[in-house]
C-alpha cells in the first residue's frame, strides 16, 4: 500500500507540552480558548481524579523498572500531574523515579527509550552547544537549574554513556518533589563524551556517541565550553555536576568552583548528609566529634569527599588538622593506603599513612585488609563508598563492636547490589549496637524488642534544600558554610530521644525538611557575603518560592 501524503491532524500544542497540558482537567472555556474544542473526552476532571487515576494506572505496572517508564511517559505529558502524584507517595516512588530503580532504567536507556528529555551535548559536535540550548527558547533569567552528568560513574554501576541522561532527569524530580524547584526553570543534560563499556559500544540500539571516552585536552575543553555556555545564556542557573568519574569529579570543582557556581552532588552533597547523619550518631554514642576515627572502605569521589566534610568537623571540635587527619584510614583496591604505593589519586595523599607506622599489620606482607585495619585502628566510624556488595562481613562488624561501643557504620554505596551490608545484619553482628546510616532506602529493622529506623544518607535528603538555598540567596559560589548550615539544619531536625531512632529526617517529611534546610542554606549565604538577593525573611522567602503542583488558570 502507497503511503499516504495527506497532512496528519494537528494535535495542539497545549496537549503536546507537558509543562503546559492540563489533560482532561482542561476546563471548557479552556477548551475554546485553547483550540481544544471536540479534542477531549467531554467530561472535566480535577487534578486529584486524574491522580488518582494515574496512580491506579501506575500500581497495574509489574516490575520497578515499569513504574519508572510509566511514571517517564506521565512525565513527559503531564508535569504537574506527574508530580502531583509524586508529591503525594514521595515514600513509595522516590525509590522508582529515583535511587535504586533509575539506575536500571539507566542501563536499559536505549532499550526502553520512548521520547528524549533534556539536552544531548556531544563531544563530537561541541560547536553546537549554544544551539542546542537555545531551542528551548529560555532567556537568561528564566533557568535556576541545570544538573549534567558525563555518566562516568553512575550511582556504583559504572559507565552508562548517554543512559545516563536519566540520572539528570531523576535528581531534577527530587529538587521539585522535595524541595519545589519549578520544574520550568530547569534543564537536564547529557555530556556525551563516549563510552567505555563494551555492551554499549556493541549495541546496534545504543542511542550515545559509539566510541571510546574522549579524554585529555579535548575532554577539558568540552567541559570548559560547556562552563561557559551554559553560565553566559543562564547566569542565574546552578550547575549541578553528577556521576563524573573519580579522576575528573573532584578536578572539575576545585578548577572551577571558585569562578562559575558550581556543586558537586557526590562529593558536596554527599559529604554534608553524611556528616548530617554524623552529627546524629555522635550525639548517641557520646564519643566527641574531635575523637572519632574513621576508616573509608572506597577511596573515590564520594568517600574522599565524605572524609574531608568529617576530618573538618573534627578541626571545628577542636582537634588540630594534622590530628583530624590522623583520625582517617582510606582502604581503596590496594588494600589500606600507604605512601608511596602506586595508582594513588591526588586527592588521597592527606590521609595516606606512614608505611613504618603500619608494618606487620598484613599476614602475609601483602595488601592490608579491611578486617586488619579495622583490627588495628579500632575505629569508632566505617564508611562504604566501594561499590563492594557485602564487603561489611560479620568478622569486620564484630571486630568494629569489640572496639567501640557505638560503632557508627554507614555502607552508603547504591543501588541495592553495590551496598556493603545489610542493616539487618549488622545490627544483629553488633547485637543492636550499631548505629547505621544507608544509601539506599531501607525498611525498618527489628531486632530485640526494638525498632530500628535506618536513616538514608542519601545526598537526596540534602541538595534539594541547599539548591533551594542557594537558588533563593542566588549565591555567586556554593561555599563550604552553606554546605555546614544545611548539614547542622538536617541533623537539627532529628529526635534522638528513642531508642533506634533514625540518624536522619524520613522521607515523609523531606520538602518540610528541605524547606528548613533551604532557609539555613540563605542565611550562611548571606553571612558569607555571597547572596547576591537578600530578604529579610528567609524563612518567607524559601517558602514562597516553593512550586506546587497546581494547575494555574489556562495554559499556564
Ligand atoms: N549515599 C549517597 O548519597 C552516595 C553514594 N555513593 C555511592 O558510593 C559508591 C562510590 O561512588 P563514587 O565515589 O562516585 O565512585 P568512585 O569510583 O569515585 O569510588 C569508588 C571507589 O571504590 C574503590 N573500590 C572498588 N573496588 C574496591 C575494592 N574491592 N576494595 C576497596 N575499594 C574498592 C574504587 O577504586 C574507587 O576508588 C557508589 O556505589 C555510589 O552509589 C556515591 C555518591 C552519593
Ligand atoms: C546518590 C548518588 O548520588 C550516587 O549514588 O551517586
Ligand atoms: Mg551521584
Amino acid at each position: 500500500m502507497a503511503n499516504s501524503t495527506a497532512p496528519t491532524p494537528a494535535t495542539p500544542g497545549a496537549l503536546v507540552d507537558p509543562l503546559l497540558n492540563h489533560g482532561a482537567a482542561f476546563t471548557q472555556p479552556e477548551r475554546d480558548e485553547l483550540g481544544l474544542t471536540g479534542r477531549l473526552p467531554s467530561r472535566v476532571l480535577t487534578l486529584e481524579q486524574q491522580a488518582q487515576r494515574a496512580y491506579q494506572q501506575l500500581e497495574a505496572q509489574g516490575s520497578d523498572l515499569a513504574k519508572n517508564v510509566y511514571l517517564e511517559q506521565l512525565h513527559d505529558r503531564n508535569e504537574t500531574l506527574y508530580y502531583k502524584i509524586l508529591g503525594e507517595h514521595l515514600v513509595e516512588l522516590l525509590p522508582i523515579v529515583y535511587d535504586p530503580t533509575v539506575g536500571e532504567a539507566i542501563e536499559k536507556y536505549s532499550h526502553e527509550y520512548r521520547r528524549p528529555r533534556g539536552v544531548f551535548l556531544s563531544i563530537d559536535q561541541a560547536d553546537a552547544m549554544e544551539k542546542a540550548f537555545s531551542t528551548l527558547q529560555l532567556g537568561p533569567e528564566d533557568v535556576d537549574l541545570i544538573v549534567c552528568t558525563d555518566a562516568e560513574q553512575i550511582l556504583g554501576i559504572g559507565d552508562w554513556g548517554v543512559g545516563g541522561i536519566q540520572i539528570s532527569v531523576g535528581k531534577l524530580a527530587v529538587y521539585t518533589a522535595a524541595a519545589g524547584i519549578d520544574p520550568h526553570r530547569v534543564i537536564a543534560v547529557s555530556l556525551d563524551v563516549g563510552t567505555d563499556r563494551e555492551s554499549l559500544l556493541k549495541d546496534p540500539l545504543y542511542l550515545g556517541n559509539r566510541h571510546r571516552r574522549v579524554r585529555g585536552a579535548d575532554y577539558d575543553a568540552f567541559i570548559e565550553k560547556y562552563l561557559r555556555t551554559a553560565s553566559s545564556m543562564f547566569p542565574r542557573a546552578l550547575l549541578h555536576f553528577e556521576d563524573f568519574g573519580p579522576s575528573n569529579a573532584r578536578r572539575i570543582l576545585e578548577t572551577y568552583g571558585g569562578t562559575y557556581r558550581i556543586f558537586n552532588d557526590d562529593m558536596q552533597g554527599t559529604g554534608a548528609i553524611t556528616l548530617a547523619a554524623a552529627l546524629s550518631a555522635v550525639k548517641v554514642s557520646g564519643v566527641p566529634m574531635r575523637d572519632q576515627k574513621l576508616v573509608v572502605f572506597g577511596a573515590g569521589t564520594a568517600g574522599v569527599g565524605i572524609a574531608d566534610q568529617l576530618r573538618d568537623a573534627m578541626i571545628r571540635d577542636g582537634a588540630s588538622p594534622q590530628q583530624a587527619t590522623a583520625q582517617v584510614w582510606l582502604i581503596d583496591r590496594q588494600g589500606l593506603l600507604t605512601r608511596g604505593m602506586p595508582d594513588l589519586r591526588d586527592f588521597q595523599r592527606p590521609y595516606l599513612r606512614d608505611p613504618a607506622e603500619v608494618a606487620g599489620w598484613a599476614a602475609d606482607g601483602g595488601a592490608i585488609s579491611l578486617l586488619e585495619t579495622v583490627r588495628q585502628v579500632e575505629p569508632t566510624i566505617l564508611l562504604g563508598t566501594s561499590t563492594v556488595h557485602g564487603a561489611f562481613t560479620r568478622q569486620v562488624i564484630e571486630a568494629m563492636a569489640a572496639g567501640t561501643e557505638r560503632p557508627i557504620v554507614f555502607p552508603l554505596s547504591n543501588p541495592n547490589s553495590r551496598i556493603e551490608a545489610m542493616p539487618a545484619d549488622i545490627i544483629a553482628w553488633s547485637k543492636g549496637k550499631a548505629l547505621i546510616a544507608t544509601g539506599i532506602p531501607v525498611p525498618p529493622v527489628e531486632y530485640d524488642g526494638v525498632t530500628y529506623r535506618i536513616a538514608q544518607a542519601n545526598n537526596a535528603l540534602l541538595y534539594p534544600g541547599l539548591g533551594l538555598g542557594t537558588i533563593v540567596s542566588g549565591a555567586s559560589t556554593v561555599t563550604a558554610a552553606m554546605l555546614l548550615a544545611a548539614a547542622q539544619a538536617v541533623a537539627d531536625q532529628v529526635d534522638l530521644t528513642q531508642p533506634g531512632a533514625s540518624l536522619l529526617p524520613p522521607v515523609a517529611s523531606l520538602r518540610e525538611s528541605s524547606e528548613v534546610t533551604a532557609a539555613a542554606v540563605v542565611k550562611a549565604a548571606v553571612g558569607e557575603g555571597v547572596a547576591t538577593s537578600t530578604s529579610a525573611d528567609p524563612a518567607q522567602a524559601v517558602h514562597q518560592a516553593m512550586w506546587e503542583p497546581v494547575y494555574v488558570g489556562g495554559a499556564a
